[in-house]
């Protein structure tokens, strides 16, 4: 039977039933798919954007959150109440709230504007340090806002699809050093993590295949909208309540026009090294297939979702990239030969043999040997429609931008790290 098409609803949680927790309580009910409902143009949603924040000063008691801890809200901003922290990312915390208004919970993106502007060193880094002249600032405070805002804008276009974290609220004051960026909640967090000598408990190739056929149709959806995730790894993969698998964090993703994705995207070596391609790892390479780079990260995580580790570990770079480059890689025994299969053609080294999306949802292990056929792309990309203008002018810019503000960030990083 075809997939059962999808699309999204808010979510009340079973307080009492949400543990966040690795994959052992959800192997029963993995092949037991979420309800799911149409995929169509009128699903699209519109997200609030708010351009003022009114509050923060907060008198809620004890709450409970969706792991089923009792947690004193720390503060709140409009109706969101600020329960606790869900983790951290290049732009800044991610906490769990909780909305007055409509009692759900969701994760909420905070950036700081000022931290960006160290991180990135638009600005000196210390108080005191020399300062910019004034016109400067303002310049430098609108190409801020004016990066956030394009990001936000490519979330805006890609929230619309279940298997993509979904972007429900924008809250930006002028005068406030935060933006707030609340998505819908993904009460599971990252479908496993990886850890370089610790490995995770590997999922059966039930389990697997479940969320792979869901990252398939969200990568699908993305390259459908000329967008390159160029992140994909297990921990920008988020699970919800339902079981299904969004995927996460557009920080690097890359844009491309009609016509230019074979060998147009630029090497900037800003991905995860684990998931990195040959061809990235290659100094020499300067313009890279973005859909292939997608499908190589795909494959490294298929291979980390039923081995708990990575087909080639180092925490030398150098030495990874040499292993990537060069080395092949083993598999378990216990694998179906299907499977292997399906692994060797998306790890393949030379990106104009590896297998592409369109072989991947009829492939054997994909489809279990033709009884679960996946959907058809017309029916997974029935979203609605941007228009060329639209994409030139709000995606391109944007994600240039930000992909030039990360490897600023990276590299900076990587000299604090060193
Ligand atoms: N919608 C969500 N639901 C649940 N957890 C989330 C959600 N969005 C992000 N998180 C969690 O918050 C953490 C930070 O996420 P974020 O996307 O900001 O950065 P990251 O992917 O960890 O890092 P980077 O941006 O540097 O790649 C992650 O651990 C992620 O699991």
């Amino acid at each position: 039977m075809p997939q059962r098409k999808t699309t999204r609803q808010p979510k009340t949680i079973g307080l009492s039933l949400i543990k966040r927790s690795k994959s052992e309580e959800f192997d029963r009910k993995a092949t037991s798919h979420a309800p799911r409902h149409q995929r169509n143009a009128s699903t699209h949603q519109r997200i609030v954007e708010t351009s003022v924040i009114y509050s923060k000063e907060e008198t809620l008691a004890t709450v409970i959150s969706p792991w089923g801890d009792a947690e004193r809200a720390q503060g709140h901003v409009n109706q969101y109440h600020i329960l606790k922290d869900i983790g951290t990312g290049s732009y800044g915390r991610v906490v769990l709230v909780r909305s007055d208004q409509t009692g759900l919970y969701y994760a909420c993106k905070i950036i700081s504007k000022s931290r960006l502007r160290r991180k990135f060193r638009f600005m000196p880094a210390q108080p005191g340090g020399p300062s910019l002249p004034a016109t400067q600032k303002t310049c430098i405070d609108d190409e801020i806002m004016a990066t956030i805002k394009r990001e936000v804008a490519v979330l805006k276009k890609l929230s619309m699809h279940p298997n993509i974290v979904n972007l429900v609220e924008v809250l930006d004051d002028a005068k406030e050093d935060n933006i707030y960026m609340i998505f819908d909640l993904c009460e599971y967090g990252p479908v496993m993590e990886i850890t370089i000598g610790q490995p995770a408990r590997p999922f059966s190739e039930e389990l697997a295949r479940k969320y792979f056929r869901d990252v398939v149709l969200g990568l699908e959806y993305l390259h459908y909208k000329r967008i390159i995730h160029r992140d994909l790894k297990p921990e920008n993969l988020l699970r919800t309540a339902e079981n299904v698998v969004q995927i996460g964090d557009f920080g690097i993703s890359h844009m491309f026009d009609e016509g230019d994705d074979e060998e147009g995207m630029p090497n900037n070596k800003n991905g995860s090294p684990l998931y990195c391609p040959p061809e990235a790892c290659l100094g020499e390479t300067r313009k890279l297939n973005g859909k292939s780079l997608d499908i190589w990260s795909l494959g490294v995580t298929l291979y980390c979702f039923v081995h708990g580790r990575c087909p080639w570990e180092d925490e030398s770079v150098v030495e990874l990239c040499r292993m990537i480059v060069n080395e092949s890689f083993a598999v378990s025994d216990t694998l179906s030969d299907t499977l292997k299969d399906l692994l060797y053609r998306m790890m393949e080294k030379n990106p104009k043999n590896r297998i592409q999306l369109p072989q991947i949802k009829v492939h054997a292990w994909v489809t279990n040997n033709g009884k679960e056929p996946m959907m058809s792309t017309d029916e997974n990309c029935v979203f609605e429609d941007v228009t060329e203008e639209e994409v030139a002018q709000a995606f391109r810019p944007a994600m240039m931008f930000v992909n030039k503000i990360m490897s600023k960030f990276k590299s900076s990083q990587d000299y604090e790290d060193a």
